[in-house]
């Protein structure tokens, strides 16, 4: 554990998963809130989300919203044949590029492709890839909120610099929220009429949330802004997450043609060669979990979870005051050689020979927690995930011939 002061606000980054666990299990009601980051606040319409929400009563109601309606199982299961079509129609297009020898094809744009229009067929009922602007101009908000809250902003540490926009962030972040508004209330208008004329039918998740925000009786009425910054929590934090794990799979099975290999092995006798693999199938493909799992150690998408004391704690002895925030480095705790023998190796058998490493990833084991722990655990964790797509910050460009080539020239799995 390292104490830091970064300007004038106490930080600590948290390495290993003995402290990690006593942030988040031993203490957690104390480190259950999350750092108001200022280009945060401007886009979510002043934390009227759910994943920036302070702690509180409007965060329990939404995360209550959330398991039993919006990301329940039972959504989940009838958005299932969203996930299917899309899966399928990107590995029909793969194949028919592959076919007539295209040579390179760049796997984390198309990747990034399919989780985009997942989550935007799931929340909106419009694909975010079609030809039509609208779509496009959502993908492209995404990745600049998604950029802009990663970068490092002075005005968030230090004081003096907090009036001043010497970055730009606080333009950028009003110009985006601005365009973002504009399209999320034509989106809402367009629902609400249409909502009007026909009822039934299969509902998409702004469907669910405008449902509840004509719910009179409801608990805690929802705003216009609650609706508009939950629907960019859900493109915010389903879409880049679950790109950039499976493009790291991808990368590391083109890596290690063995382990592709057991993999492909492992579907054939469990799938056949007739038919794509189904999400129901995953629960008898524990070669494929474990290679999933080993990607999540080495390349965790959400490397560092940010989260905020309310009050005085003390870890591992020390005093920690209010308002630290933490990080806690994923990144770290899954390459940690105290944790993980040879840790840098790709090597998905040590989930499924070792003793002591048959580790879920649900929050309970913290040697890895790749969708956080406690009461803000990913809501997802690891449920929807498994059958959307990938993208990364290096080797962006992966070639399909030689994908294609290092399977022995077939497609075996990805055929129907
Ligand atoms: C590989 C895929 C994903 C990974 C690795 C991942 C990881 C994470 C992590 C580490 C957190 C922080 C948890 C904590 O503070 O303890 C989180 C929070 C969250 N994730 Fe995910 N996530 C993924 C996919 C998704 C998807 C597909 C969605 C939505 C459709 C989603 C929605 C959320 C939300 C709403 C939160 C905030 C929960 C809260 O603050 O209470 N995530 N995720």
């Amino acid at each position: 554990m390292i104490g830091l002061r970064l300007g004038s606000v106490p930080c600590i980054a948290a390495s290993s998963s003995s402290i990690a666990k006593e942030i988040m299990r031993t203490q957690e009601t104390a480190w259950s809130d999350r750092p108001q980051f200022r280009v945060v606040s401007y886009i979510t319409y002043g934390c009227a989300d759910f994943v920036f929400a302070p702690y509180g009563p409007h965060w329990r109601f939404l995360k209550q919203l959330c398991m039993s309606q919006l990301l329940g199982g039972r959504t989940i299961d009838q958005l299932l044949p969203i996930r299917r079509e899309e899966v399928v129609s990107l590995v029909r297009s793969l194949y028919d590029r592959c076919k007539v020898g295209r040579t390179s094809i760049n796997m984390g744009s198309e990747l990034i492709n399919l989780a985009n229009n997942v989550i935007s067929r799931m929340t909106t009922s419009h694909r975010c890839c079609g030809s039509d602007g609208e779509a496009m101009e959502m993908r492209t908000i995404v990745e600049e909120v998604a950029e802009l809250m990663g970068k490092f902003n002075m005005a968030d540490f230090i004081g003096i610099y907090k009036n001043w926009d010497l970055q730009g962030f606080d333009k950028r972040s009003k110009n985006i929220r601005q365009r973002y508004d504009v399209m999320m209330e034509r989106i809402m208008k367009e629902k609400e009429a249409s909502r009007k004329k026909k009822s039934g039918g299969i509902k998409d998740l702004l469907d669910i949330l405008i449902d509840i925000a004509e719910d009179s009786s409801a608990e805690v009425r929802l705003s216009r802004e609650n609706i508009k910054s939950f629907v960019m929590d859900i493109f915010v934090a389903g879409t880049d997450t679950s790109a950039v794990t499976l493009e790291w799979g991808l990368a590391e099975l083109i890596n290690h043609p063995d382990i592709l290999r057991k993999a492909q092995d492992e579907i054939e006798a469990v799938v056949g060669k007739k038919r794509l693999v189904q999400e129901s199938d995953a629960a008898n493909l524990p070669y494929l979990q474990a290679i999933i799992k080993e990607t999540m150690r080495l390349h965790p998408s959400v490397p560092m979870i940010p989260r905020r004391s309310t009050r005085d704690t003390k870890i591992k002895g020390y005093d920690v005051p209010a308002n630290t925030t933490v990080f806690i480095n994923l990144w770290a705790m899954g390459r940690d050689p105290e944790q993980w023998p040879e840790p840098l190796e790709f090597r998905p058998e040590r989930f499924l020979e070792e003793p002591g490493q048959q580790l879920d990833v649900r929050g309970q084991h913290f040697e890895m927690i790749p969708f956080g722990s406690g009461r803000r655990l990913c809501p997802v964790r690891g449920r929807l995930w498994r059958c959307i797509s990938y993208r990364v910050r290096w080797r962006r460009c992966y070639s399909a011939s030689i994908g294609s080539r290092r399977m022995g020239g077939r497609w075996t799995w990805l055929k129907d």
